[in-house]
């Protein structure tokens, strides 16, 4: 057990498309005391009042998606804000992801209207100046389009089986550009990449690996 003396704990956000085994990731670090877990609150963007925003969202792009990816902001920076009783944080997503991939991805394809992408943009740019949303390291689920998108097939989550794969492409190469070309936004933190195309048999080693870069990192990081 790590005593955590410095204030922010070795946060790690993991990040990767729609369908790229970001929560089977989390899920595996569950078996660590030393680490809190903040796994993205869909079930809170599908009820917010009553109100399915992400069904609402995928139903209605150019009229909810402004609202939902608000609110998805907002659930983001408390899972940011959230102060953890443990020296290591695992966030799923990020207001960097939010900003950079999601949001940069309605704005290209005419979903939002640069008016709305405006405001989004500068509640973006006022937080990351204003609050402390650091990072120590990301972990890049790096999946083919083609697999993630058999996959949210496979998974069936009932908003997103209207998800195209044209979609999923660009979402993948905004990923790609943000973290691994380094072509978009700010990079936050050293990226550790794994390659999420590999089935659940076989991405046990990849884990491994994960989990001794993150252990080792944050030990030194918690012990300095
Ligand atoms: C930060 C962020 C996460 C996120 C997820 N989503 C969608 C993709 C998936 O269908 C679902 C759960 O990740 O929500 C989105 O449209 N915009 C987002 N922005």
């Amino acid at each position: 057990k790590m005593n955590n003396t410095s204030k922010r704990p070795f946060t790690v956000f993991v990040e990767g498309n729609i369908g790229s085994g970001k929560t089977t990731f989390l899920e595996h670090f569950c078996q660590f005391e030393d680490i809190t877990l903040l796994t993205e609150p869909v079930e809170a963007w599908r009820n917010l009042k009553g109100w399915n925003l992400l069904d609402l969202m995928y139903k209605d792009p150019a009229k909810w998606a402004m609202t939902f990816q608000s609110y998805v902001s907002l659930t983001m920076l408390d899972m940011h804000c959230k102060v953890t009783p443990t020296p290591i944080k695992l966030m799923e997503r990020s207001l960097y992801s939010a900003r950079y991939c999601f949001v940069e991805q309605i704005m290209r394809n005419g979903t939002l209207h640069p008016a709305q992408f405006a405001v989004l943009d500068e509640w973006f740019r006022f937080i990351h100046n204003h609050i402390p949303i650091e990072a120590d390291l990301i972990v890049y689920l790096k999946a083919s389009p083609a697999i993630v998108h058999e996959r949210i097939k496979q998974r069936a989550r009932s908003e997103e089986q209207c998800v195209p794969l044209s979609y999923l492409e660009s979402l993948h190469k905004l990923h790609e550009d943000w973290l691994i070309h380094k072509t978009l936004g700010e990079c936050p933190a050293p990226v550790l990449v794994l390659d999420a195309d590999l089935d659940l048999s076989e991405i046990t080693e990849e884990y491994k690996r994960s989990e001794h870069q993150i252990l080792r990192q944050a030990v030194d990081v918690v012990m300095r």
